[in-house]
């Protein structure tokens, strides 16, 4: 017998002035790992986004990210590969205790100029487990075999 739980951690979202009638962000598939993020740019008038120019484009929502958790905003593969469009600080960080409406920061880096419409999906969000450290500072490293090697120190 297989008992179902469901212990998906819930996320709270509210809605906003500019995301009246904007569908909440969708897992797309059940195995998704990203929500994805709608514009609420205004439907008169799109954001035209020019080649090499970046925008904050507004999602409509507050997330109340739950305590151990934070968002994490990245670029959706299909437009990145068909327009060029992506995430200038992806993935962007949402905190679990930001209150303010979540925008996605995009940017073209594709060769023809790309419009924002409202609803569009724009970028996806993933749900994912973070920790605070407890910082502590000390006067030496404790001794590994790696010691101080990085930056391609093992070899190709
Ligand atoms: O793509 C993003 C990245 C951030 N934020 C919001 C939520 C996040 O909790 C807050 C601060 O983000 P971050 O810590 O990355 O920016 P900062 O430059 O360090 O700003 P702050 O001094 O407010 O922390 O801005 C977004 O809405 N979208
Ligand atoms: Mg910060």
């Amino acid at each position: 017998m297989t008992i179902h739980t469901d212990t998906r951690p819930t996320l709270n979202i509210i809605r906003l002035a500019n995301g009246q009638g904007l569908d909440l962000p969708t897992y797309e598939s059940k195995g998704a790992a990203g929500m994805d993020l709608r514009a609420a740019v205004d439907a008169d008038a799109p954001t035209i986004l020019q080649p090499g120019k970046r925008a904050l484009v507004p999602t409509g929502f507050v997330f109340e990210i739950p305590e151990g958790f934070e968002g994490q905003v990245r670029p959706r593969s299909g437009l990145a590969f068909k327009h060029g469009l992506t995430c200038l600080n992806t993935p962007g960080t949402i905190d679990s205790d930001y209150r303010g409406e979540v925008k996605v920061l995009l940017i073209n880096l594709g060769e023809e100029p790309f419009e924002i419409t409202r609803g569009m999906r724009i970028a996806q969000m993933v749900i994912a487990p973070a920790i605070q450290a407890h910082i502590c500072e000390i006067s030496e490293a404790s001794a590994t075999a790696r010691g101080a090697g990085g930056f391609g120190s093992t070899g190709v």
